[in-house]
């Protein structure tokens, strides 16, 4: 990361505990050893939770350069009045407007990552949002295949990664195909390599019914859709186990014998993750041009403007935002592309 590159941060839903969590990461830059940083979003969403220094700025640039005068905001406003945990359509527009800026920045290289706040898909479905999350909006606006993308959730001790993501539940053994889940697949590998510098990934892989279908007798997809992927994987050289059932893949013992786990659907990926480290966890984008990564949590208004929000997820959002910044730099330098073991 260039010394005058911050990570832009969109700041999310402006009634969320976005504003507040950036600003508590602002404030313990030092001790948490935080890299450089700029919110993007209305400032007054922090000035509603927070009574410490906002330093408003109109580029990254300038935000690395006032960095210690207080926390770097690039302002969007927001057409409302904004009031902590209560939500509506003008946040909505500003949460979407950060975003918009936060990951062009990051494209067109002023920005070393982009960090995004958390947003409310119901505010923005009903503002016009057409993605299922900003993982698939941040791809369209890289130019990848939403298919292409990997939706990674990582903690010190798992990463967990949905084939299928934001449907519902009835809808995902449907959508479920020998493509997807190798396209997944192939997507976590990558990211293995490219954003955390495992030189030889080893996934496994969920089953999606009970005992991963107790040999066909409890459901067939393990056998037509999930094996075939896995035997794809292994043919082009990648190290990877399962289908496994569920339920007995993610105790400390199994954890260690796999760096990722590919799960069916989104619970079955998040659940484990956030029992065992909601607040740490971090959500990263694989299959980008782009490091993008995002808290776990999401907007909380239950507690927005009560003091109450953790900024320990935000901050592991930095910090993986940066690391995975320097790992594909360093494979840069080495002339490797990170897309293949040895590659
Ligand atoms: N990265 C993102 O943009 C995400 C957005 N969401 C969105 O957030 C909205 C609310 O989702 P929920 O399922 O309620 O999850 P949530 O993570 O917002 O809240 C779940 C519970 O955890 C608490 N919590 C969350 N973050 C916390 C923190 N940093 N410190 C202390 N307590 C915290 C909340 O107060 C609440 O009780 C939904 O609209 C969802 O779409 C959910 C997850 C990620
Ligand atoms: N459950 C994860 C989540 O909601 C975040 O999704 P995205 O908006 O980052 O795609």
């Amino acid at each position: 990361m260039t010394a005058t590159r911050p990570i832009a941060v969109s700041l999310g839903d402006p009634a969320g505990i976005g504003p507040e969590v950036i600003a508590k990461c602002w404030a313990g830059r030092h001790e948490l050893d935080l890299p450089a940083f700029v919110a993007i979003g209305d400032p007054r969403s922090v000035e509603a939770v927070w009574d410490g220094p906002i330093a408003v700025v109109d580029s990254p640039e300038n935000g690395f350069e006032r960095f210690d005068e207080g926390l770097p905001v690039i302002p969007i406003r927001s057409g409302g009045e904004i009031t902590p945990g209560q939500p509506d359509g003008a946040g909505a527009h500003c949460a979407y407007d950060s975003l918009e800026m936060a990951v062009g920045l990051t494209r067109e290289g002023a920005a070393a990552a982009v960090v995004t706040g958390p947003v409310s898909k119901k505010q923005l479905y009903e503002i016009g949002f057409t993605h299922p999350g900003q993982t698939e909006f941040v791809a369209e606006r890289c130019g990848v295949s939403k298919s292409n993308v990997a939706m990674m959730l990582a903690g010190p001790s798992l990463r967990a990664v949905p084939v299928t993501t934001h449907i519902p539940l009835s809808e995902a053994s449907e959508a479920l195909t020998v493509d997807l889940v190798a396209s997944r697949g192939r997507a976590a590998l990558r990211g293995l390599i490219r954003n955390f510098g495992i030189e030889k990934p080893r996934l496994a892989v969920t089953g999606l019914n009970p005992h991963a279908g107790e040999n066909g007798a409890l459901g067939t997809e393990e056998i037509e859709i999930i094996g075939p992927a896995i035997d794809q994987l292994r043919d082009e050289g990648w190290d990877v186990v399962g289908p496994l059932p569920a339920d007995t893949m993610f105790h400390d013992r199994a954890r260690a014998k796999y760096d990722a786990a590919l799960a069916m659907y989104h619970d079955q990926a998040l659940i484990p993750l956030k029992a065992l480290h909601f607040d740490e966890g971090v959500n990263i984008t694989l299959g980008l041009p782009i490091v993008r990564t995002s808290p776990d949590h999401g907007t909380a208004f239950d507690i927005a403007g009560t003091d109450q929000a953790e900024p320990t997820a935000m901050a592991a959002a930095l910090i993986c935002a940066r690391d995975a910044a320097n790992c594909r730099k360093a494979l840069a330098q080495a002339g490797r592309t990170g897309m293949a073991i040895g590659k």
